[in-house]
This record gives C-alpha cells, sequence and structure tokens, in this order.
C-alpha cells in the first residue's frame, strides 16, 4: 500500500518512512515548477483557449490527464484522490490487489479542492518568478506531479489515523462516538515530530536545490526552490491539511 513499501507492513513507524520520502518527491515537484514562470494564462477563467472547453486550460489538461489516469487504474488505489472527480472513467485493467487497511468510510474523504485553492492561489505566487514564457502545457503538467504529490501526502493521513486508532482505540473511541473534533486533533498531535517534519524538508530544499558543479564548489547562496517557502508549505498547509484529513477519518471510524 504505501510508496515504497511491500504492503505487508503497517506500523506507524513505516507510515511516517513513506510521508519521509514523499517529501523528496514534493521539493523536487517544485523545484520543476519553477523553471517556468507564473504563466498566468493558464489559470485565466475567461480565456477559453480551448474550443469546446469552457474554463481554464489548467482544468482541461488535468481533467483530462485524469481520464486517462483513471483508465488505467490510478484511482482503483486507496492513496490516489483525483482533483475532478465526476465523471471519471471507469478503470479498464485488472485491479490490482491494494490491500484494503482502511475503513470504508475513508474512501469518501476527498479534500482535493482545499489543497487547488492552495497550490493555485497561494502557493505558487511565493515560489514563482513573474512573467510568460508561453509553456502552458509544460507548466500545467508540472503544476499536476506538484498537485498529486501534495494530495497523496495529505491524504495519507488516512493511513496515519487508521494505525493510530489500531494502536489506542480505548484513547480514540470516546471523542470519536462524542464527535469530538477537537479532541482528536489533540490526541492525534504529535509536535516533537511536526518540528522534525519542518525542519527537514528545509533542509532537502537547501541540499537538493543547489547547483552541483564538477568542482568542489557549490553555490550555496542560490537555490531552485526557496528553502524557507518548503517550511512554510508545510507548517501552514501540509501538516494542517494532513490532520484535518486525519480527523474527518476518525470521525467515521466507527460508522
Ligand atoms: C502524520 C502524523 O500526524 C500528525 C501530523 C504530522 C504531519 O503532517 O507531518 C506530524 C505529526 C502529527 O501531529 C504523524 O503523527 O506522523
Amino acid at each position: 500500500m504505501a510508496e515504497g513499501s511491500s504492503g505487508s507492513e503497517f506500523t506507524l513507524d513505516s507510515i511516517r518512512k513513506s510521508l519521509i520520502r514523499q517529501e523528496d518527491t514534493i521539493v523536487f515537484c517544485l523545484m520543476e515548477r519553477a523553471r517556468f514562470p507564473m504563466n498566468s494564462a493558464l489559470y485565466n477563467q475567461s480565456l477559453d483557449l480551448v474550443p469546446g472547453f469552457s474554463g481554464p486550460l489548467v482544468d482541461f489538461i488535468v481533467q483530462e490527464t485524469e481520464a486517462v489516469q483513471a483508465k488505467a487504474g490510478r484511482y482503483v488505489n486507496p492513496e490516489e484522490n483525483p482533483f475532478f472527480p465526476d465523471n471519471l472513467p471507469p478503470s479498464l485493467v485488472p485491479n490490482s490487489n491494494y490491500s484494503q487497511v482502511l475503513h470504508p468510510g475513508g474512501a469518501s474523504i476527498n479534500i482535493n479542492k482545499a489543497i487547488w485553492d492552495m497550490y493555485l492561489n497561494q502557493l505558487l505566487p511565493l515560489f514563482v518568478v513573474a512573467g510568460d514564457d508561453g509553456n502552458y502545457a509544460s507548466t500545467a503538467a508540472s503544476d499536476l506531479s506538484c498537485l498529486q504529490a501534495l494530495s497523496r501526502r495529505i491524504h495519507y493521513g488516512k493511513f496515519v489515523a487508521e494505525i493510530k486508532f489500531r494502536d489506542a482505540p480505548h484513547d480514540y473511541e470516546p471523542p470519536i462516538r462524542a464527535k469530538d473534533a477537537d479532541e482528536l486533533m489533540k490526541l492525534l498531535t504529535d509536535e516533537r515530530v511536526e518540528k522534525m517534519v519542518k525542519k527537514r524538508v528545509e533542509k532537502k530544499a537547501i541540499v537538493f536545490g543547489q547547483d552541483v558543479s564538477g568542482s568542489n564548489n557549490t553555490d550555496s547562496k542560490h537555490y531552485k526552490v526557496d528553502p524557507s517557502v518548503v517550511a512554510r508549505l508545510y507548517d501552514e498547509w501540509v501538516i494542517p491539511l494532513t490532520k484535518r484529513v486525519e480527523v474527518e477519518y476518525l470521525i467515521r471510524r466507527l460508522n
């Protein structure tokens, strides 16, 4: 089930290892998107660039890509959640045997609208330069990689919540029955781990984002994505949204 895991191990430790691995993917995706300027025409609601499609070009590219990926079975995987879930075609390929560790109620949790809004309206302007180079299709492909990586990480909260519940059902059952979201939030929060995550992603942006040359000199002042933006991304959005998924999952856990 988890990225890079055999599927047989389901522990908080193995889930956290997967979240750490996903940080690399997220940092590299952001660095790829930073190769292009803002290209705001891509996101413009009123520029109908595709004949017969009404809406921003980025919507067209994401919807069409998700449709192909759905046919190839992407959304059968409980780790994946589409940005445009309405009218997706069914999978045409034989089902892979994903281990069904989640409670069935988890399948209805999809907070991609909030992730889309955060990414386009708040995050992008923090790490891409202004301008338009006309590379809309490549820019949108890069946006989709970032969005999918962020969505996977944030919805991984379902697996985190499941294992936390299994490890301490007696602690979680009373607030679940009382539908006490605040108490659940307190129970699942681990501030020590959050602090480590924020420090580590900032460091990854420093290490991965340097220009590497053949000599011993690296340019340590210029990073492909500002490391403080990556730390802020996790602090303000990734961690809080992951915890929102965890709470939403737990609230449904005993249904
Ligand atoms: C994901 C977890 O749950 C919470 C969310 C965290 C995160 O999004 O990085 C970190 C610690 C917890 O507060 C976890 O415990 O690992």
